[in-house]
């Protein structure tokens, strides 16, 4: 198995490696079978709800090996912590997959690239250039524009959660490429397929060293396709584009234009792509799923739901026009977000990291390649931490200090350490302003709730 395998290829005089447990595993398949079962029992397709299960019985750090990767489930605060900061450098890397490279070009990306000057290049100008305070600013218009639009069709639709969604593609998509992307539906759908393939138990991922699998993969044949049909959309975007605007695109192209000192990691207009790609594919899904989840727990929660809409009506009384200043008057409705982030985790896994160096975590060893993913989840849930865990309840933040920024290891929406989420503020405002204007104009008609069977 595995652990034989770590410990042989070391030299003799070493002791072997001591792996954290994990539960038992078969040949070829490895644990996928306790995935399985779990997925069976539960009726759904959850498998942090399913890890979570699992390291109830093996501990927070638990070793599994899904196909023929080796994979480090990283499930309380702690552990979160030694990772994630204490030994962040070890693991400041992401975990490749066949169907993520297909997507990023080899790596050559922001979200999925390995750490390295690339990374480092693409990063610097995320905390530098597109993300800053100042740029969040000036996109303030976009969103109120985008929160207007919203409010005159929230009078004739009668789904509001769709609607939301609908809203926080539109800012996040005018914030990346400017005026509203005319094939913006094709576009989501791509992204939305692309999300499906790369995050599924596929078998060119679950076997990514095996020639023959990868040959016969649909997956990966899918994944090539799809990426072609995004990087068409955004060709079309760029052609289009007359530089007039402040949205990222724009900023990354003049960047581009200006001249590029940097001639290691130049900005080609492929990794202008595949950087805006994954700016709509992190900033639009995450956003419009936390609303859909607020906006079905204030259906179950009519006193949060009061209490948010009064805090809000009483902030904008009187005004015509959903200014984004006067948001910083509410206090409840950030906790409301908050609340509906730490038990519907956006991201429950954050996203797989890898190992970049053998090391010791908590008196274990993790080889290096091995897989990591942090069950964000199952913490935030975790009665070791909070109280009465699965009530929701955004008064608890009132009294707690507990914060998204990646200090508070029990709450980490965003990720922690290097490779934390550059976008939390955009993102965040965008949500507020969203949820603000549904108490403005809710008429008492609710969402249905896609996901309201989910957990
Ligand atoms: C509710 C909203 C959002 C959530 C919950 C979220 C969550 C996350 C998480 C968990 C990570 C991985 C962190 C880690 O490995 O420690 C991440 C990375 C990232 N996010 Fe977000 N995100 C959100 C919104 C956004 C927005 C609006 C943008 C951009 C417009 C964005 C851009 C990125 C980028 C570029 C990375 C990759 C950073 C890197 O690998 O160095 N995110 N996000």
């Amino acid at each position: 198995g595995y652990s034989s395998q770590s410990s042989s290829s070391r030299s003799e005089k070493q002791a072997p490696l001591r792996l954290p447990p994990g539960p038992w595993q078969l040949p070829v398949i490895g644990s996928l079978h306790h995935l399985l079962l779990s997925r069976s029992r539960h009726g759904g397709d959850l498998p942090h709800r399913a890890l979570r299960d699992l390291s109830r019985a093996h501990g927070s750090l638990m070793t599994l090996r899904l196909g023929s990767v080796p994979t480090l489930v990283v499930s309380s605060a702690e552990a979160a912590r030694e990772v994630m900061k204490t030994q962040d450098a070890a693991f400041a890397s992401r975990h490749q997959t066949p169907t993520l490279d297909a997507f990023s070009h080899g790596g050559r990306d922001i979200l999925f690239s390995p750490y390295g000057d690339l990374w480092r290049r693409l990063r610097r100008l995320c905390v530098l250039e597109l993300f800053t305070a100042r740029r969040v600013q000036s996109l303030r218009r976009v969103r109120e524009e985008e929160a207007a639009r919203l409010i005159r069709s929230v009078a004739d639709v009668c789904d509001v959660g769709d609607l939301m969604c609908r809203a926080m593609n539109d800012s996040v998509a005018r914030s990346a490429v400017g005026s509203r992307c005319a094939r913006r539906d094709e576009f989501l759908r791509e992204l939305h397929r692309a999300a499906s393939i790369t995050g599924g138990f596929n078998l060119a991922d679950l076997y990514p060293a095996s020639w023959l699998v990868r040959r016969l993969s649909p997956a990966l044949r899918e994944a090539q396709l799809c990426d072609r049909n995004v990087r068409a959309i955004m060709a079309e975007i760029i052609r289009e584009d007359r530089g007039e605007e402040d949205h990222l695109l724009a900023v990354l192209l003049r960047l581009q234009r200006d001249g590029d000192d940097d001639v290691d990691c130049p900005l080609t207009t492929e990794i202008i792509t595949t950087v805006i790609m994954e700016i709509f594919a992190a900033g639009s899904e995450t956003s419009s799923t936390t609303l859909e989840w607020a906006m079905s727990e204030l259906v179950r929660n009519p006193r949060v739901m009061h209490k948010a809409q009064a805090e809000v009506r009483e902030a904008f009384k009187g005004q015509h026009k959903l200014a984004e200043a006067d948001m910083e008057k509410l206090t409840y409705l950030p906790m409301v977000i908050k609340e509906t982030m730490r038990l519907h985790m956006p991201v429950p896994f954050l996203l797989p990291r890898v190992c970049r160096e053998t090391c010791r975590v908590m008196g274990y060893d993790i080889p290096v390649g091995t897989k990591v993913l942090v069950n964000a989840w199952a913490i935030a849930r975790d009665e070791r931490y909070w109280e009465d865990p699965e009530t929701f309840k955004p008064e608890r933040f009132e009294t707690s200090s507990v914060d998204f920024k990646g200090a508070d290891f029990e709450y980490i929406p965003f990720g922690a350490g290097r490779r934390m989420c550059p976008g939390m503020a955009l993102g965040l405002v965008n949500m507020e302003l969203a949820l603000a204007v549904f108490f403005t104009t809710s008429t008492g008609r609710l969402p249905r709730g896609r996901m309201n069977n989910l957990t």
